[in-house]
């Protein structure tokens, strides 16, 4: 079974639940709140607050409500994420596409959290944002330099999105929204 296969499966069985538990982790002004925003209430803002600590939201879609950890990406509260990302879902990483100086730091950061054992399996989703700028690098430049490639112990799915332009945001919910409805009602 292919890795692709092997993740609808995985989200198939997540929707069986109809309910789920998500992680934001990533640096400072990567996204994490905007697209938090973007699947929530569908606004963009330039001008955003960085997250201190965390900030839970619940977004509901169709039958299926998401609990989403967005976490705070600046160096003292990284210590944090393995916390909240204990027992989740899964673990969204955004990465902004388009400062290519961070994305090593980036690379690290995720590296050094998905080597704890608590968080041994859980599935990955990387997403690079902030499409619309031009200098932004491309889909497979972030699965190579974040290093996507070398994480075997658990599944791991790449999009490219602009939370500013929507762009792939809809895809990306429309998408789960389908696997939700093909799975069987939870009792
Ligand atoms: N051009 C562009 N800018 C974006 C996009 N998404 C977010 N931004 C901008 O990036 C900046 C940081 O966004 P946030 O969502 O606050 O980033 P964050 O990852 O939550 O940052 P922390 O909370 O500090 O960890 C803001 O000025 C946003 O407007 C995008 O798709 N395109
Ligand atoms: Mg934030």
């Amino acid at each position: 079974m292919g890795m692709w296969d092997s993740f609808l499966n995985w989200l198939r069985s997540l929707f069986f639940k109809q309910e789920m538990e998500l992680s934001l982790i990533g640096l400072q002004n990567a996204g994490k709140t905007s697209f938090v925003n973007a699947i929530s209430t569908g606004g963009y803002s330039e001008d955003m607050i960085p997250t201190v600590g965390f900030n839970m939201r619940k977004v509901t879609k169709g039958n299926v409500t998401i609990k989403l950890w967005d976490l705070g990406g600046q160096q003292r509260f990284r210590t944090m994420w393995e916390r909240y990302c204990r027992g989740v879902s899964a673990i969204i990483c955004v990465v902004d596409a388009a400062d290519r100086d961070s994305i090593p730091i980036a690379r690290s950061e995720l590296h050094e959290l998905l080597i704890k054992p608590s968080l041994t399996g859980i599935p990955l989703l990387v997403l690079g944002n902030k499409i619309d700028k031009s200098e932004a690098i491309s889909k497979q430049a972030v699965v190579e330099q974040m290093g996507l490639e070398h994480i075997k112990d658990r599944e791991v799915c790449c999009y490219m999105i602009s939370c500013k332009d929507s762009i792939n945001i809809d895809v990306v919910m429309d998408w789960l929204i389908k696997y939700s409805r093909r799975a069987p009602p939870s009792s």
